[in-house]
């Protein structure tokens, strides 16, 4: 082989690939980048990066006699470069003789131990550190420089680079800061590769948690450890990834809602929104309107173009809760939607497609309704695709305490008061009652019992109706009353919600709360009937 000019670089443009390098996060590519570009040049025979690492191939090792400490040794992390012998050799290979190097062994191992480079800018002058003088001499190979990647006094690696010319003092140099940069980098993408690692590990502990979470108080925001709400967690999980339409199917209070937000949470559309329709909130004529929209002018008060519900959840979830208060003759129009995804919005020809999942809930027997002709049967049997039957509280006791628990916590923070104890008393008188309002009267039992018990022990009374704790129940009333009597009864009421609220009327834990009316409607009841509020502590 024709000798190289003494004068030509080892390698091009070293200061573009100090710019490049720190561009690189992770190792692999920063590596990459490093010996592909040192090994474009036609005189570098090869350049080698070896990384510190644990010792794992050590049975193997062409040095493992040499090998002072098997815990980690130096291994080929990067290799580039071109042979003139065999032009096909791919010198990019990390599985070569020299893969590993004890630390302290021959060059690179050196190199390692002490921290200082080895400079042999012509090896004719270093015989001792060739390794393979068959090699040497085929390839034409002249000089070495090897540079420990060093970050902060700690070496990680070492770079090699044999070159077919001798290498000048000007290359050293460089040399040395190019090793310097990429010690710099290497340490960097260690960390950064550890900060993944970390975040992982974060992740998936936090997911783990969460699942505990779940697995041991419920469902998502679901409380509840009982069979029964665990068998409705597994169906939420079963039919969440569909996008089959789900009937939810329960007591009033007895969370339905609660059911179809997880069932929205967990499915391929939470990104987008759950919108809800109330049916039994819209007005009869209004319905056609609120689900499909209008034109404006379609009709008297109609004085601008509206978009119905299921545009709004275009993409995602509609809840149609007490779906069996739809109007019989609006029914085929929702059938229509749910089998075809069309809609036109009322007062316009124009047809629209929406991609929307239909959840619906009923605490009617529709079945029953659609055989009495209340209630279309093919609308029944298309929305009851998959029904989920969420049973009453009364036939899951064992929620009671924990649900008990959690609302305490909730209404005491709302309310701004530490959380009354629960005691094990209330707990089993809560747990017999019967709960015909479900979570729902739950929750306001125990909400009104945290307004009243004013630091005291918490007592709840059970079996009357909500906001009436104080007065006789009215079923138990022994005759009408007059209108006089009534009036009474009224202001006498609302006297003793303001002793019970020490006269506040406003905010958490005031009488408007407590009588479950706004404050500005109570203020004028008040004057209505002469009640003069207490003095307010
Ligand atoms: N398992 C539960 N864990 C915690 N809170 C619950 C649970 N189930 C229901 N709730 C709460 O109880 C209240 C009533 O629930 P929700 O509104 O979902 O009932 P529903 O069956 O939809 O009632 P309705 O038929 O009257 O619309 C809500 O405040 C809800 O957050």
């Amino acid at each position: 082989m024709d000798a190289m000019p003494a004068h030509t670089p080892v390698f091009e443009d070293p200061k573009r690939l100090l710019l490049d390098l720190a561009q690189q996060r992770d190792l692999p590519s920063l590596l990459d980048l490093l010996v592909t570009r040192i090994g474009d040049s036609d005189t570098v025979a090869l350049v080698r990066v070896w990384l510190l690492r644990p010792g794992d191939i050590c049975d193997a090792c062409l040095f493992r006699e040499e090998c002072p400490d098997r815990s980690r040794c130096l291994h080929l992390a990067a290799s580039s470069g071109r042979s003139v012998v065999d032009p096909d050799r791919d010198l990019s290979r990390l599985d070569g003789r020299f893969r590993r190097f004890p630390v302290g062994v021959r060059k690179v191992g050196r190199i390692a131990m002490t921290g200082d480079p080895i400079e042999a800018p012509d090896l004719a002058d270093m015989p001792d550190w060739i390794a393979d003088p068959e090699w040497v001499r085929s390839e034409g190979v002249i000089g070495f420089a090897g540079q420990p990647l060093s970050h902060h006094g700690m070496v990680l690696g070492v770079l090699g680079v044999f070159s077919r010319v001798r290498i000048s003092d000007e290359c050293l140099d460089w040399m040395r800061m190019i090793a310097d940069h990429a010690a710099a980098s290497i340490a960097h993408s260690h960390a950064w590769d550890e900060l993944q690692l970390l975040r992982r590990r974060l992740e998936e502990e936090n997911e783990y948690l969460q699942q505990e979470v779940t697995v041991e108080q419920g469902f998502g925001e679901m409380l509840g450890t009982s069979p029964a709400l665990r068998n409705v967690g597994r169906q939420i999980e079963l039919v969440a990834k569909t996008d089959s339409t789900v009937l939810i199917l329960g007591e009033s209070g007895a969370g339905k809602e609660l059911v179809a937000r997880e069932l929205h949470r967990h499915s391929a559309r939470a990104g987008r929104p759950l919108i809800k329709v109330n049916c039994a909130a819209v007005p009869r004529e209004l319905f056609e309107s609120e689900f499909f929209g209008h034109a404006k002018g379609a009709f008297t008060g109609a004085l601008r173009d509206r978009v119905g519900r299921f545009e709004l959840a275009d993409g995602g979830t509609l809840f149609l809760d007490e779906v069996g208060e739809v109007p019989i003759d609006l029914q085929s129009k929702l059938l229509r939607v749910l089998q075809e995804g069309e809609i036109e919005r009322v007062g316009e020809e124009q047809t629209r497609r929406v991609d929307v999942r239909v959840i619906a809930a009923t605490n009617r027997d529709l079945r029953d309704e659609s055989r009495r002709g209340r209630f279309r049967e093919d609308l029944f049997y298309r929305l009851s695709v998959f029904p989920i039957e969420l049973p009453p509280l009364r036939d899951r006791r064992e929620d009671i305490p924990l649900l008990a628990e959690h609302f305490l916590a909730a209404s005491a923070r709302r309310i701004g008061v530490a959380a009354p104890r629960l005691t094990k008393a209330l707990a089993r008188q809560l747990a017999q009652y019967d709960w015909p309002g479900n979570i729902r009267e739950l929750q306001h039992v125990i909400e009104r019992a945290v307004i009243l018990c004013q630091g005291g022990p918490l007592r709840v009374s059970l079996g009357e109706p909500s906001g009436a704790n104080a007065s006789p129940p009215v079923a138990a009333a022994p005759e009408v009353l007059t209108d006089q009597q009534f009036r009474e009864m009224e202001k006498q009421n609302l006297q003793r919600a303001l002793a019970a609220t020490r006269g506040k009327v406003y905010g958490p834990g005031g009488a408007a709360e407590l009588l479950g009316v706004r404050p500005t409607t109570l203020n004028s009841r008040l004057a209505a009937m002469g009640v003069k509020k207490p003095p307010a502590d």
